[in-house]
């Protein structure tokens, strides 16, 4: 998917939500438990409840591959079925020497290999410029590099001083002579907003993969205040709060529900913050 197909698909849906597939058997409704593949049936259902607000779906990959084959046969299902026009992420945060890395992305690039055809795929910048540029070779595909992530470790590694800057301010200005912002996203998190002004000071072209509202607490609008820019920028990825909204028979209501006071609030965004 190109950059101005992403960004017609928000303008349309008035959305830049990315409802996050961490679907845990241990958390499914019981009444699904008995059909014969219940990670799918649950997020078939995600799915339908969520696509007129949603623009990205981002399966996390650790979900499915617990499981083997099985997991694995879930997950190509669940992107067989995800609409077209949506615009998916394969969370699989990769990353090893390139030949390695060719073939991490084969199994998420080329249906012909793996069965999958993901638009993008989380990638670990720590190996450098080799482990990420296989990735890069596949046209209309993309790489989501992990630069300021949300959780709490992040500042072991990600904010620490190399020379004049943070380390994650040098993930995002090396990374541009590897690949452009047609090609690159960057990760940063919802709970390090504050942050943002100076993401947007190295990269304020590219889009963004912000995790960490909903149940990690990151506020909404911050993101989009400081992060929007003119082509929207931003995919909001939101899990376990649309996901597990309700653990009981009405799960697919109520995450459509939660999907759209999101989508709702998005919308008044895009309308103060879109950068003309
Ligand atoms: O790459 C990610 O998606 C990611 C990066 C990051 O910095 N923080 C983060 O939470 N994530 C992922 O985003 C999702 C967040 O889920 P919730 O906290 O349930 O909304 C999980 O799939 C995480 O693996």
């Amino acid at each position: 998917m190109t950059k101005q197909e992403l960004f017609g698909q928000i303008l349309s849906k008035k959305s830049y939500l990315c409802v996050g597939l961490d679907t845990d058997l241990q958390k499914l409704p019981k009444h699904l438990l008995d059909t014969e593949d219940p990670i799918f049936e649950f997020n078939k259902q995600i799915i339908d409840a969520t696509k007129q607000y949603a623009v990205a779906y981002k399966p996390n990959i650790a979900f499915y591959e617990a499981f083997g084959a099985k997991g694995w046969e879930s997950l190509q299902k669940t992107l067989a079925y995800i609409p077209k026009e949506c615009f998916t992420i394969a969370d699989a945060k990769r990353g090893d020497i390139g030949n390695t890395s060719g073939l991490y992305a084969r199994a998420f690039f080329d249906p012909n290999s793996s069965g999958l055809d993901f638009d993008s795929v989380t990638v670990a910048p720590y190996m450098g410029e080799d482990s990420v540029t296989p990735f890069l070779t596949f046209p209309n595909k993309w790489v989501i590099l992990l630069a300021l992530t949300s959780n709490g470790g992040s500042k072991d590694f990600q904010t620490l001083s190399v020379g004049d800057k943070a380390l994650f301010e040098e993930v995002l200005t090396k990374s541009q002579e590897w690949g452009t912002d047609e090609q690159l996203m960057y990760v940063v998190g919802a709970t390090k907003a504050d942050m943002l002004a100076q993401v947007r000071a190295l990269a304020p072209e590219h889009f963004l993969l912000v995790p960490g509202v909903g149940a990690q607490g990151g506020s909404l609008e911050e993101v989009s205040k400081y992060g929007m820019n003119s082509t929207c920028g931003l995919l909001v990825n939101s899990s376990r709060a649309i996901i597990y909204a309700s653990s009981g028979e009405d799960f697919a209501e109520k995450a459509a529900e939660e999907a759209q006071k999101v989508q709702a609030e998005m919308a008044q965004y895009l309308d103060l913050y879109l950068k003309k």
